[in-house]
């Protein structure tokens, strides 16, 4: 058995994390406990801005403090990715600050505004969306005054955009996640949950290979499509043999052995929770939703055929089954021919183009 991911070429790392919602709701408080807990995993994007450091705040590392004409300047010179006005201080994420957590191979997190939000989504940075929100106005302003951060003026700037914003995170596809912060422990849950899900899983499965864990949550948050399969059958001979020519560098390098071990050793039932599942699959799309249209730009594969060892292939064979079985191609797949001429493409090309072309044509036979 092996567990393995390939990211679309051009995907430049991990697929980054926004997270938004009104100041006060709780963003840092949330964002700093979930990198801390898992510094090997996310990165946090350093924003600029030009408002004033608050008591305990670090140049560098919470905003890089800037005046407006230093920040108006890079911003003219194409440095920042977007930028907003927010309650009287210029706000930007710049290139550098997310190309420097990718560049570490982590996912990025942005704390954005709504500006932020929007003007994210015209560009190809393609990041997940979670809104944190506050379980009511007069709770957020209660923070606020508690936080004491903010003058009276800062704080009714702050509290008239919370109203917008919260307008505006109900309009639907906006964010991927809402997660309401009233409790912190059941927030800090939620959002676990939503990040995390396919890490737990992948856990489950790999047992305790911490290192490979983290390697393959990064890949399982980043991936928009995973694959599941179907029969799973205690073949790991095929995956060392695609380790020992070199193939399994993709997200696991050189854990994979060791994470191969451990799997070989888990017992085959009773490792794939329904809900999960369920959870994975809906990452794939309906079933009448034609290939071209999917998301498909990375897989998570259990390889459980013996049909080739999945580490190192785009497509192993049961991931083509997968997508051919939503398509209702299943009949396809039960031509031996045509079986023999996918394992053989995919054991002798590790070519993802080759095997999009063949599904692509058999797909619409
Ligand atoms: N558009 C944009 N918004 C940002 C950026 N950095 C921070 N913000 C937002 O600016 C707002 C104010 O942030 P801040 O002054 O730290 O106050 P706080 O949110 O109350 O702690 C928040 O909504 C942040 O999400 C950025 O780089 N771009
Ligand atoms: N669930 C919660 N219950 C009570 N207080 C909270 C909760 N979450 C955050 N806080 C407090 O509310 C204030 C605002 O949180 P913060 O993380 O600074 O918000 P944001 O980054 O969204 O502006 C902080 O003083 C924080 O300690």
């Amino acid at each position: 058995m092996a567990l393995t991911t390939k990211a679309q070429a051009t995907m430049a790392g991990p697929r980054p994390v926004v997270f938004s919602g009104p100041s006060g709701a709780g963003k840092s408080t949330l964002l700093k406990k979930l990198i801390k807990e898992h510094e090997n995993v996310f990165g946090f994007s350093v924003s600029h801005t030009t408002r004033n450091p608050r008591p305990g705040e670090e140049n560098g590392r919470d905003y890089h403090y800037v005046t407006r004409e230093a920040m108006q300047a890079a911003i003219n010179n194409g440095e920042f990715i977007e930028n907003a006005e927010f309650s009287g201080n210029l706000y930007g994420t710049s290139k550098a600050a997310v190309q420097a957590v990718q560049a570490k191979n982590l996912i990025c997190i942005l704390d954005i505004d709504m500006q932020g939000v929007k003007n994210i989504k015209k560009t190809n940075l393609n990041p997940m969306y979670i809104s944190i929100q506050p379980p009511s106005m007069e709770i957020l302003e209660k923070r606020l005054r508690d936080r004491n951060t903010e003058s009276e003026e800062s704080l009714q700037k702050r509290l008239h955009a919370a109203k917008v914003d919260m307008e505006l995170s109900k309009e639907p596809g906006m964010f991927d996640v809402v997660i309401v912060n009233d409790n912190l422990e059941d927030a800090y849950k939620n959002l676990q949950q939503a990040l995390l899900e396919p890490f737990e899983f992948a856990k489950h499965l790999m047992g305790p290979s911490a290192a490979f864990s983290t390697k393959l949550l990064r890949a399982a948050v980043s991936k928009q499509t995973f694959c599941l399969t179907e029969q799973p059958s205690p073949s790991s001979g095929s995956s060392s043999a695609s380790l020992r020519r070199g193939r399994g560098e993709n997200i696991a390098g050189k854990m994979l052995p060791e994470a191969a071990k451990e799997a070989a050793s888990l017992p085959w039932n009773n490792i794939r929770p329904p809900h999960i599942e369920k959870h994975w699959l809906s990452h794939l799309g309906p079933p009448d939703l034609p290939l071209k249209d999917r998301n498909l730009t990375g897989f998570l594969i259990r390889d459980v055929t013996g049909a080739g060892g999945a580490i190192g292939f785009t497509f192993s064979w049961d991931v083509i089954l997968q997508v051919c079985q939503t398509q209702n191609t299943i009949s396809l797949f039960q031509n031996h021919w045509f079986r023999l001429l996918s394992i053989l493409i995919l054991w002798f090309k590790d070519n993802s183009l080759l095997s999009i072309l063949v599904i692509s044509i058999f797909s619409k036979c």
